[in-house]
């Protein structure tokens, strides 16, 4: 019967009671349960699919919640989700007021530590560990880490730590041998020879001092629950390597993972995508950044391509086919990425380094240490700036305005559409003296012509959209569209400043004895971004107008879509309209 056993279970201790030989029909209707939901819901699939006998065997085998779990990034948790009394809510899964898209602390007792970044599991399972030793409690202590995400340098780190003490730690690494795109790297050819078993080699993980085990099929529930038993008795650190098939038991999510990582919407019965609508849309941001890269890198050999393990989010695979040798996936590891395209621009190269805004957030002193400080030409193209939607607080691109405005040398510039980007891609590579970091946001932008003859954009200037009275409403990237349509029957002026830093000091003087009010909107935290800076500039000058500073507030904003998301923070052409009616009455009526 369809879903006879998983119906009765809700928690583990209702999973501990069957016997072991009912589990594959477990694993089976938990696989089915995932399907049915994330093909109409949407969300990440295969990675999922890939860890239901791993899941089930963890919660089977370890006291959960007693017994701390912790999923690194976390996208591949939906199983644990469901076995761990979220079932009846996970078709609210990633949607406004629904659940968390990854494991979080404030939403159950099983989900031990906050992810959605990734390669901290090791880390924080060992500060758990040690956390246990210090008290005196019983505990086994459990990070599961997939083989992209291990290759990143902090998950080094951890194990680098992990291997000189005797906490009981147990890492899993579950590899299947690709992350979002195929794995990268010298470690994967490493697992890849272990799985084959063809080449003598000496095994890193003991060479760490772990205790490994392994590689074992992760898709045999009896094998993985027999070697979890075993590993309960092993003192001290525990590497156990287990070998799975990403999108496992869907026969398409087997056969093309990349596509099938965060499918969209498919048919849950045939496994197929639900084709998207045939009408011709504007390009995503991140089509215009790879089809600009291709073209400027075909007159200029000095253009270099870099992304930390998102060729396919990023478009920059456009690059990776067309040459090889001038754009590379470096894994894991956005603190390297940084740091590589610093070294090349020593040596007059000019690197296009794409690393979606929040993660970022991780290679900050690098940003600082390496390319700033000595003022070399790095370009950083910020990809999924602003609200991201489903993926919600872990994700949003809200903070890069405000970490990146205080780093002297650093020129930043938000296109308002499509043609900015590409112009400004352009301008860069003719030659710049200083760094420069180019934010725009996840998805289509609005034009549908946008591959128009290359203009250069003048570095620090800003641009008049449209000339009012009273109110000057000052944007900052594609915030610009909102404003447009928020403005468009109001007398009231809009300027996209493009530039962040520096700013267009002239304009702003103008801006400033021509207006009474200003306003100022960016899609990033409004503490430390752009408005803020622009308060600034009224202190530093003296200006006594009244400033408004519309962004993202200053708390971790959670998912939903982009626009209710929007909405909620009144940044949607609706609220701006609304704010800049008000303004303007305040005036008439003073
Ligand atoms: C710091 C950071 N960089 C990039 C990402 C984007 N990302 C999410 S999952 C993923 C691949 C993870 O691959 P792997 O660890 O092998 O897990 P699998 O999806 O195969 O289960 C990447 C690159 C991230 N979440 N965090
Ligand atoms: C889990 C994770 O970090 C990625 O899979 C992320 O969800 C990708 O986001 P995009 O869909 O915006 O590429
Ligand atoms: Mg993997």
């Amino acid at each position: 019967m369809q879903n006879s056993l998983l119906k009765h279970i809700n928690l583990p201790e209702d999973l501990r009671q069957l016997k072991a030989e009912d589990l594959p029909q477990v694993a089976k209707e938990l696989r089915e349960f995932i399907i049915n939901v994330v093909a109409t819901k949407e969300g990440h699939l295969g990675a999922s699919l890939g860890v239901i006998e791993l899941t089930i065997a963890l919660h089977y085998s370890f006291n959960t919640p007693e017994d701390l779990l912790i999923w690194d990034v976390g996208h591949q948790a939906y199983g644990h989700k469901i076995l761990t009394g979220r079932k009846d809510r996970f078709e609210t899964n990633r949607q406004l007021n629904g659940i968390s898209g990854f494991p979080k602390r404030s939403e159950s007792d099983y989900d031990t530590f906050g992810v959605g970044h990734s390669s901290t599991s090791i880390s924080a399972a060992l500060g758990m560990a040690i956390a246990s030793q210090l008290k005196g409690e019983n505990k086994h202590h459990i990070a599961v880490i997939g083989d992209a995400s291990i290759a990143s340098g902090m998950a080094f780190e951890g194990l680098n730590h992990a291997g000189v003490t005797d906490a009981n730690l147990l890492v899993i690494l579950n590899d299947n041998a690709i992350g979002i795109d195929p794995s990268v790297g010298a470690l994967k050819q490493y697992l890849t020879n272990v799985k084959k078993g063809t080449q003598k080699q000496d095994n890193i993980f003991e060479a760490l001092n772990f205790n490994y085990s392994g590689p074992i099929d992760g898709h045999d529930l009896s094998l993985l629950i027999s070697e979890l038993e075993r590993l309960k008795t092993v003192k001290g650190p525990k590497f156990l390597h287990v070998i799975t098939t990403k999108g496992k038991g869907l026969k398409q999510a087997e056969a093309d993972q990349v596509k099938y990582h965060a499918p969209g919407k498919f048919d849950a019965k045939t496994g197929e995508l639900i084709a998207k609508s045939s009408t011709i849309e504007p390009p995503k941001y991140q089509d215009v950044f790879g089809e600009t890269i291709v073209e400027l890198a075909r007159n200029n050999e000095k253009i270099i391509g870099i992304t930390p393990a998102m060729p396919t989010g990023s478009s920059l695979k456009y690059m990776m086919e067309v040459f090889p040798n001038r754009a590379f996936d470096v894994g894991i590891a956005e603190q390297h990425a940084v740091t590589l395209a610093a070294g090349m621009a020593t040596r007059g190269l000019i690197p296009f380094c794409n690393i979606y805004s929040t993660f970022l957030q991780r290679a900050y002193d690098q940003i600082i240490h390496d390319v700033a400080l000595q003022n070399l030409p790095v370009v950083f193209c910020l990809d999924r700036a602003g609200l991201v939607g489903e993926d919600g607080a872990t994700h949003h691109g809200v903070f890069d305005l405000a970490y990146l405005n205080c780093v002297p040398n650093l020129v930043i510039f938000a296109p308002r559409d499509a043609i900015a980007l590409r112009n400004i891609m352009y301008t860069v590579q003719l030659g710049i003296d200083f760094p420069i970091a180019i934010r725009y946001p996840r998805g289509r932008g609005h034009l549908l012509e946008w591959k128009l003859p290359y203009k250069t954009i003048k570095i620090g200037k800003g641009e008049c959209l449209k000339k009012g009275k009273d109110v000057a409403i000052l944007s900052i990237g594609t915030m610009a569209k909102h404003v447009e349509d928020a403005i468009t029957d109001l007398d009231a002026s809009h300027y996209d400043m493009q530039f962040v830093k520096p700013l267009d000091e002239t304009l702003l003087h103008e801006i400033f004895n021509t207006h009474k009010t200003i306003v100022t909107i960016e899609d990033g935290t409004i503490v430390g971004g752009f408005g803020s800076t622009i308060l600034a500039f009224a202190n530093t000058h003296r200006y006594k107008h009244h400033i408004e500073v519309l962004g993202i507030e200053d708390k971790f904003i959670e998912h939903g879509s982009v626009l209710q998301l929007q909405q909620l923070q009144q940044l949607d052409s609706t609220s701006i309209k609304k704010k800049v009616e008000q303004l303007l009455s305040i005036l008439n009526n003073s």
